[in-house]
């Protein structure tokens, strides 16, 4: 069965619900979610509900093709954003990219 709740580290919480970030990278665990499901969103750190999101689309994206339009979707620089997900999940070749809009907060 697909799971229809994601969870974000704390501190991107603000970025979602401003609607600053509407992109996150994933990796394949994550790569269950489609097109027009509505999804739960709560905290990594204590699976604190804070918003339902939409999602837009998931599309395959490898690390290497990350560009500053990525960067920009995830309220960050480049830089920022690979480091961010090396910190997750090291060295990787295949991302998920979730779209998404915030539906209820
Ligand atoms: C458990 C887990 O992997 N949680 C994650 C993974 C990614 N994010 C955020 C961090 C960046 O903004 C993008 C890119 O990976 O997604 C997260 O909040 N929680």
């Amino acid at each position: 069965m697909t799971s229809n709740k994601i969870t974000f580290f704390q501190r991107f919480e603000k970025d979602i619900l401003s609607g600053a970030k509407t992109i996150t990278l994933r990796d394949d665990s994550e790569s269950h979610f489609k097109a027009g499901q509505g999804v739960s969103v709560s905290t990594y750190e204590t699976d604190r509900w804070f918003c339902d999101v939409m999602i837009d689309s998931v599309e395959r994206i490898k690390f290497d093709e990350l560009n500053l339009i990525h960067a920009e979707q995830e309220n960050m620089t480049l830089p920022e954003l690979k480091t961010v997900i090396t910190d997750i999940y090291g060295e990787i070749e295949n991302l998920w990219m979730i779209s998404f809009h915030l539906v209820r907060s």
